[in-house]
């Protein structure tokens, strides 16, 4: 087994879906290693692995870059990708079950990206993102079509405080007829953060309610930010 993948497995999953059943987010500390992000941060200069590059002031989604990477992934990107989902996925069937969604999602990653596919979602999702000064993220949901998985994950690759000051993790929690919540998280270099990308069912008095969720970068202060996002349904273009 690849060192990655013993790490994958060794995480405590039982604790990382408790916290997102309660928070809608999962913080599990030293996924990568130093030397896989200082791989993937030398690969964001690489022709060839990217099928499109996005300017963020561009289409003002805030300010820096990023780069959707083509199929097929980098190792560690599709080893993580499918490693990681096996794990999430009954949180995701529990949560459309608590919101009498009719549906499920297959236990196994590669039969969603086929349930994508016949939904012409075949675009590779997993991106690169590189914030310098200034840059940030507004808040947003990354949804490619109508297939979707209503968790995603994200990688530092650069190391708060270190690397760069500010550039926080902002999630909000939209609760019907009510004002959103923030929670701001600082992961360090290596560490995987899951979190919601669209919505979860929180607890009310009777059953269910649906709270919507989004999330973004605050601005970075100082330094240079990579992050890897991994989106695990793929998108239309
Ligand atoms: O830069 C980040 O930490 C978050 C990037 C993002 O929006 C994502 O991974 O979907
Ligand atoms: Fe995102």
């Amino acid at each position: 087994m690849s060192p990655l993948l013993e790490r994958i497995r060794r995480a405590d999953w039982d604790g990382a879906r408790e916290s997102l059943h309660r928070h809608g987010y999962a913080l599990i500390p030293g996924i990568l290693s130093d030397g896989e992000c200082e791989t993937l941060k030398a690969a964001y200069a690489v022709t060839g692995l990217y099928r499109k590059t996005v300017v963020m002031e561009r289409y003002r989604f805030g300010a820096g870059e990023y780069k959707y990477f083509t199929y097929p992934l980098p190792d560690l990107i599709q080893t993580a990708r499918s490693a990681v989902y096996q794990h999430l996925a009954p949180v995701a069937n529990t949560w459309f079950e608590a919101l009498k969604i009719n549906r499920q999602v297959p236990a196994v990653h590669a039969d969603l990206l086929r349930e994508c596919r016949d939904n012409r979602q075949e675009k590779a999702t997993p991106l690169i993102l590189r914030y310098t000064k200034g840059g940030f993220n507004t808040l947003h949901q990354d949804l490619y079509g109508e297939v979707y998985f209503p968790l995603q994950m994200v990688f530092l690759l650069s190391q708060t405080g270190e690397d760069f000051t500010g550039g926080e993790f902002v999630l909000t929690q939209q609760v019907p007829r009510a004002q959103s919540k923030a929670t701001v998280l600082q992961p360090g270099k290596g560490d995987l953060l899951i979190f919601t990308t669209n919505f979860k069912p929180e607890k009310g008095s009777n059953g269910y309610y649906r709270v919507t969720m989004k999330h973004g970068v605050s601005e970075v202060r100082s330094g240079e930010r990579y992050a890897l996002g991994v989106i695990f349904h793929d998108a239309e273009s």
